[in-house]
């Protein structure tokens, strides 16, 4: 009885406890948003049609505020610019849209959604059912067998613990009653640890389930569309993606929309719904890492359709968490049964270079089994490209010189929102692309398999079932993980993240840091970066999705605005000109380049096969007879692609390598940064040749590069372009910082010379002999300095099997593999087969002034 009275006292305070201290975390939120920042502010925008402005004088009168906090930070001696751009035709504000809002007075006698349009805008968008599917995943039996299967895990970890192999050997033999006796008599309890197991998947369950309901929905609409001006300009979406997706809910009902975004702020995760509520469309479940999981801002995120996993899905290497994959397992596929939207983030986490991340397949690996096993007919991955011009969340620079990150917080979460509401973050674009059906890439991928001649590659959902018993013992759902389902949702993924990345809109501050970052890194006059602006412009003009327009010199002057003055500089010259320059420090280029990043990707291969081109160069007397033969060219720079295999995904799985080489070879020549010797000797200039081959590019097919490729041994050799070395070098700029981040690691792979080596450790030694190069002078790309980049080329190195690593109680080792640990001349031919992809801009063809 006392038990009773004390374990119910414990559950209120328990209750009371939590509650208290959610009630102070929203209090202190309000206190924080209207008492200390700018209440008045959002006092007149939450009634835009009572007219209650919040002009300067308004604010002194009733003298709240400091009025500074109202305006733009900028230095007094930067010019003042307009503080926004147009972000493009056939792209729609999603700030300013209220489709729900009332009808104007006259057109109805009276409509109180004119009054309120956010009100009525939230009210009136279309609710869906969102059923909960904890419930079911609770009572499916396969969560049960995980159950056992998870029990019977510990049983045997416990028996070992306490006998060592001798009980294991004595199971071995189906002595059934003995070993239960032996278990007895040392305190092991089947039955307990099965009662455990249990308890842990409700917990697992309770931890993981989303609770996405339509109040919270409306509510946090509401909210958003209030706060966000307060610290954007716009969110812009393309209007005809949104109707394209309401198309494809309406042409197949029951299928899912799995929407697939690149992830770079913490903001995605709300973004992506409230544009979907606003557009009248389901809002996903959308899976989000357990580190967000902290006070108030977690159950926010959950009402709000976030299903929360761990990070690490097995805590201990080598043993697989059987119950933790089940329940995820079953989670995912009941929701999607239940017709719930998808929503999860194919990167894993947020991008820290600008630049996406090699995909993770684990969770479109549940969602390929739900419809190869038949338990949805089909559905549809959605790309989703989503870029802001200033990123909300802060920047990455820390992580990147190597030092750690720091945890999610309620108290970052509150500092980082107060941040927010005091700057401008400028536009935030998201785009919907294309969806594929599942059933359709399936299928295509069977043809190309059938087309190979490898039938046994050829992936039918009856095979699979055939193949592989249904089990939990993988987040496959198999016990077998096959190699065909691998392949299969390997090319979706990097299919999924390249379709992602190139139809990533680019917007004014990535133009500009790629132009300061490639081109003009000791700075430019205004006029110089507008015309390169103009430039670059028409040299995306038809292949990237352009998120701003207008006069080039009012993007330069508003870029540069939101970048503001601790990455870039203006200042005059003596000559009263403004001249516009990167700030000179190691974090204000790692800056620059997450933001240059975002372009990279589009100029990899003409980069790669730029500098291949200029290190096979033979030196010659007169440099205009260098000359490299084409297979040569292609061969190498094919070689050299390899080396970033872990940083860029060059190509789509189903688009061959060699072909976009080639193509990227002919605009080259079109563009004069390569010649060929008839263009070189027979046309002056060579613009009619250009013509040539610029007909000849555009009435070529992929196909047609094969026969193109047949008659090469009669091929004319490719010459030095001596009248175009500078936009020669900006564009081996684009991948110069990687190649040396690429060829440190490689020289660095000395010390591992007769010594293991943790590869935490490994890293900052790398992190800071580039950090020396920088500040030497010997490395010019402070933006080399990073952690990512260094891992990546570690995974290479792995590849190779230049090094070996191993897990040690959870900590990764890395030592040298024997060949390379024997063989100095081995380890030098890595560093100098690395060493091709770094363009040399101080000897050589570049020096050669036209
Ligand atoms: O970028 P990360 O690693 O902090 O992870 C961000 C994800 O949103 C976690 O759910």
């Amino acid at each position: 009885m006392l038990t009773t009275v004390l374990n119910f006292a414990q559950r209120v305070a328990e209750i009371s406890l939590l509650g208290g201290i959610e009630i102070a975390s929203v209090a202190l939120i309000v206190y924080y948003i209207f008492a200390k920042t700018r209440a008045p502010v959002i006092i007149a925008g939450l009634f835009p049609n009572l007219n209650l402005s919040y002009r300067t004088s308004y604010l002194s009168k009733i003298n709240t505020i400091r009025s500074d906090l109202l305006v733009t930070l900028r230095s007094s001696n930067e010019p003042k610019t307009q503080n926004s751009v147009a972000h493009g035709i056939g792209t729609q504000n999603m700030l300013e849209l209220t489709p729900h809002s009332g009808q104007k007075p006259f057109k109805k006698l009276f409509d109180w959604g004119v009054l309120f349009p956010y009100v009525a805008q939230v009210v009136r968008s279309e609710k869906f059912e969102y059923r909960q599917v904890t419930e079911i995943v609770h009572n499916d039996a396969v969560l049960k067998h995980a159950i056992k299967q998870a029990a019977e895990q510990t049983l045997r970890e416990q028996r070992y613990a306490k006998n060592g192999h001798r009980l294991l050997t004595r199971s071995a033999s189906g002595d059934q009653e003995a070993q239960e006796e032996e278990d007895e008599k040392r305190g092991i309890s089947y039955q307990a640890i099965l009662r455990k197991q249990e308890q842990r998947a409700i917990s697992i369950l309770k931890d993981m389930g989303s609770t996405l309901n339509n109040g919270l929905l409306a509510f946090t609409s509401w909210i958003l569309y209030k706060l966000l001006p307060c610290f954007l300009s716009g969110v812009v979406t393309n209007t005809k993606q949104i109707e394209m997706l309401k198309t494809a809910t309406e042409r197949s009902p029951g299928t899912p929309l799995i929407f697939v975004p690149l992830h770079r702020s913490h903001l995605d995760y709300i973004m992506v719904t409230w544009i979907l509520t606003n557009n009248d469309i389901r809002s996903p479940l959308v899976a989000a890492g357990n580190n967000l999981q902290i006070p108030v801002f977690g159950g926010l995120l959950r009402g709000l359709g976030a299903f929360f996993i761990k990070r690490k899905i097995d805590p201990v290497e080598g043993k697989k968490d059987v119950l933790y994959r089940a329940a995820l397992h079953l989670y995912l596929t009941h929701a999607l049964k239940q017709g719930h939207n998808v929503e999860f983030f194919i990167e894993g986490g947020r991008t820290r270079t600008g630049k996406p991340c090699m995909p993770k397949g684990g969770i479109l690996s549940v969602i390929v089994t739900a419809f190869m096993d038949g338990s949805i007919p089909d559905a549809l991955l959605v790309p989703v490209s989503v870029n802001y011009e200033r990123l909300v969340d802060g920047n990455f620079v820390r992580e990147q010189k190597g030092e750690k990150k720091i945890p999610e917080s309620f108290g970052k979460a509150i500092s980082g929102i107060w941040k927010a509401l005091k700057s401008n973050y400028g536009l935030m674009r998201i785009d919907f692309n294309e969806p594929y059906s599942i059933r359709e890439l399936v299928n295509s991928y069977n043809k190309i398999a059938r087309e190979d001649g490898n039938i046994a590659k050829v992936y039918k959902p009856s095979a699979r079932v055939l193949q592989h018993n249904q089990s939990t013992s993988s987040l496959y759902g198999t016990d077998v993980v096959c190699e065909e389902h691998r392949n299969l949702i390997e090319s979706i993924s990097r299919q999924v993240v390249f379709d992602c990345a190139a139809a990533t809109s680019v917007m004014s501050t990535n133009a500009i840091a790629f132009l300061l970052l490639t081109r003009f890194r000791n700075g430019a006059e205004e006029q110089i970066l507008s015309e390169a602006l103009d430039d670059l412009r028409n040299s995306l003009s038809g292949c990237k999705d352009i998120g701003f327009s207008g006069e080039s010199s009012q993007i330069v002057a508003y870029a540069c605005d939101l970048l503001g003055s601790g990455l870039v500089t203006r200042t005059r010259d003596e000559n009263g000109r403004l001249v516009i320059k990167p700030v000179n420090s190691v974090e204000s280029f790692i800056e620059l380049a997450y933001y240059s990043n975002m372009l990279t990707p589009h100029f990899a291969l003409s980069s790669i096969l730029l500098t291949t081109f200029h290190s096979l160069l033979p030196e010659t007397e007169n440099k205009k007879d260098a000359a490299v033969s084409r297979k040569k060219l292609i061969d190498t720079a094919l070689e050299n692609c390899q080396i970033y295999r872990y940083e860029f995904i060059l190509n789509k799985p189903t688009q061959v390598l060699e072909n976009l080489l080639y193509q990227q070879l002919d605009d080259l020549l079109i563009s004069g940064c390569v010649l060929t010797e008839e263009l070189h000797d027979d046309l002056p200039n060579g613009v009619e040749g250009r013509r040539l081959a610029n007909a000849l590019a555009d009435c070529l097919d992929e196909d047609d590069y094969d026969d193109v490729r047949a008659g090469e041994a009669d091929e004319p050799k490719l010459l030095f372009a001596s009248e175009t070395p500078a936009q020669q070098r900006y564009i081996c700029e684009v991948l110069a910082p990687f190649a040396w981040t690429y060829v440190t690691v490689a020289q660095s792979l000395q010390i591992l010379h007769k010594n293991s080596m943790l590869e935490c450790e490994f890293i900052s030694f790398v992190i800071n002999d580039l950090s020396s190069k920088v500040k030497r002078g010997s490395c010019i790309y402070a933006e080399s300095i990073s952690t990512d980049s260094v891992r990546n080329c570690l995974k290479l190195l792995e590849k190779w099997s230049v090094i070996e690593v191993c897990n040690q109680q959870g900590m990764r080792l890395i030592s040298l593999n024997t060949l390379y640990e024997m063989s100095r001349e081995s380890l030098n031919s890595i560093v100098k087969k690395i060493d091709a992809i770094v363009p040399k801009f101080n000897s050589g063809y570049f020096s050669v002034t036209p």
